[in-house]
C-alpha cells in the first residue's frame, strides 16, 4: 500500500454552548481534514484544529506545511514501513505539530487498514472502553454551578473546571462548584496558564485549607515557566499537571527530571501525532508518572486516534479528557469510536474505522 496523493478538506461543528478558557472563547470546532490516498484505493484520515494560541498553528500553516513541505516527502512511501513514514513526518521540519499530527493519524489509520485491525490492537491492545470527564467553561459563578450540576445529571463523574481569569473569583467559583457537586463528581482544574506561581500557591492553599478536595490542577502558569511549575508542585498537596509545558518527549523528560509536574497531559496536536505520544507515555511510565490523554477543541477523527492510544497505554494513561463529542451540537464524524456522554467504546473495524465525515468541504489542491 503506497501513498499516492494527499487531499484537504474542512469540517465544522457548532458547539452547544461557547467554550471559554483563560485564553480564548470559541463557538464551533473547525478542523483541517487530511486524506492520505494510496495505490490500493484505501484512504487514511487525519484532522487538525487551528489552535494558534497553544500550538502556533493556523489552518493556513497546517495546510501549507503538508502541501509544500511534508506531503511531497511522503509520496511513494509504503504504509507497511510505518517507522519510515513517521520518521519522515517528524524530521521534515521543526514545530508544526498539528500538521504532523494530522498526517500521522492518517498514516496510522492506513496501517490499521493494511493489517485489518483496529489501531488500539496494533498499539498493543487493551480494554476497548474509556470514561471521559467533561469541561465546564469559565463563566459567572451561577452559570458554572448550573453547568456542573447538568453535567453530573448527564452522568459525568469528573468535571474539568476552567479557571485562570481572575484569582479571587476563581477561588469563589471552585468553592461554589465543589459544594454543589461534593461526593457526586471529582473536580480537576485547568488554569490554561492564567495564574502566576505565587497566585497558584495562594489559591490552592486557600482551597486546600477550606476542605476543597481537587483531583489535580492543570497548567497553572505560562507554558515556558518550568521554574514556576516546580515552585507550585513543591508547595501544594494538589497534584500539578503539565499541559502547555509538555509538547515533546524532551520537555516531558525535563519536567519529570526537575519534578516540575506530577502528571503529564498528552495531546496528539502537541506531540505531532502518535509516535511521540507513545514515547511520552513510555517515558512517564518508566518514571512512575501518570498521564492524561487530552484533546484540543477538535474533531472526532483526532479524538478517535487519541482514544485508541489511551486504550493501548492504559497502564500509564489513567485520566481521560476526550470530551469534545459531548460539547458539539452534532458530531459529523462516524468512526469505530462511539461517544455517548462520558462513555467511549471502541469497535474492532480496521484503523480508525472512519465511515463518514458529514458536511466535509473539500479544498482545491
Ligand atoms: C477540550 C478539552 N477538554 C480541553 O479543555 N482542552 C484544552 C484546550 C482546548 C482548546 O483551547 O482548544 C486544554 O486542556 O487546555
Ligand atoms: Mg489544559
Amino acid at each position: 500500500m503506497k501513498i499516492t496523493n494527499i487531499q484537504f478538506g474542512l469540517v465544522k461543528a457548532p458547539l452547544k454552548t461557547p467554550f471559554k478558557t483563560a485564553v480564548r472563547s470559541v463557538d464551533y470546532v473547525e478542523d483541517t481534514v487530511v486524506i492520505v490516498e494510496t495505490d490500493t484505493g484505501n484512504r487514511g484520515y487525519g484532522t487538525a484544529p487551528a489552535t494558534a494560541l497553544i500550538t502556533g498553528d493556523t489552518h493556513g500553516s497546517i495546510q501549507a506545511a503538508i502541501k509544500h513541505q511534508i506531503g511531497p516527502l511522503l509520496m511513494g512511501l509504503e504504509i507497511e514501513n510505518l517507522n519510515k513514514c513517521v520518521g519522515i513526518i517528524q524530521s521534515s521540519m521543526i514545530n508544526n505539530t498539528s500538521a504532523k499530527a494530522a498526517l500521522e493519524i492518517a498514516v496510522y489509520d492506513l496501517f490499521g487498514q493494511l493489517y485489518r485491525q483496529p489501531l488500539y490492537k496494533l498499539l498493543g491492545g487493551g480494554e476497548p472502553a474509556l470514561s471521559t470527564d467533561v469541561t465546564i467553561s469559565v463563566d459567572y459563578i451561577d452559570k458554572m454551578v448550573a453547568d456542573s450540576l447538568s453535567a453530573v445529571e448527564a452522568g459525568f463523574e469528573t468535571l474539568k473546571i476552567k479557571v485562570g481569569k481572575d484569582i479571587g473569583l476563581d477561588i469563589d467559583r471552585i468553592k461554589a462548584i465543589y459544594s454543589a457537586v461534593e461526593g457526586r463528581a471529582l473536580i480537576r482544574l485547568d488554569a490554561n496558564q492564567g495564574w502566576t506561581a505565587k497566585q497558584a500557591v495562594y489559591a490552592l492553599g486557600q482551597l486546600e485549607s477550606s476542605g476543597v478536595k481537587l483531583e489535580l490542577v492543570e497548567q497553572p502558569v505560562k507554558a515556558y515557566d518550568f521554574d514556576g511549575m516546580r515552585y507550585i508542585t513543591e508547595r501544594v498537596s494538589t497534584p500539578v499537571m503539565a499541559d502547555e509545558s509538555a509538547f515533546s518527549p524532551k520537555q516531558v523528560l525535563e519536567l519529570i527530571r526537575t519534578r516540575a509536574a506530577d502528571i503529564i497531559n498528552i495531546k496528539l496536536m502537541k506531540t505531532g501525532g502518535l509516535s511521540n505520544a507513545i514515547k511520552i507515555a513510555d517515558i512517564a511510565q518508566i518514571h512512575d508518572v501518570e498521564c492524561m490523554i487530552g484533546c484540543m477543541l477538535e474533531s472526532s477523527v483526532g479524538i478517535a486516534a487519541a482514544a485508541h492510544l489511551a486504550v493501548a497505554k492504559a497502564g500509564v494513561i489513567r485520566k481521560i479528557d476526550l470530551d469534545v463529542p459531548s460539547l458539539v451540537e452534532f458530531d459529523p464524524v462516524s468512526s469505530n469510536v462511539v461517544f455517548s456522554g462520558p462513555e467511549i467504546a471502541l469497535q474492532d473495524t480496521p484503523g480508525l474505522g472512519i465511515e463518514c465525515i458529514e458536511n466535509l468541504q473539500m479544498i482545491e489542491a
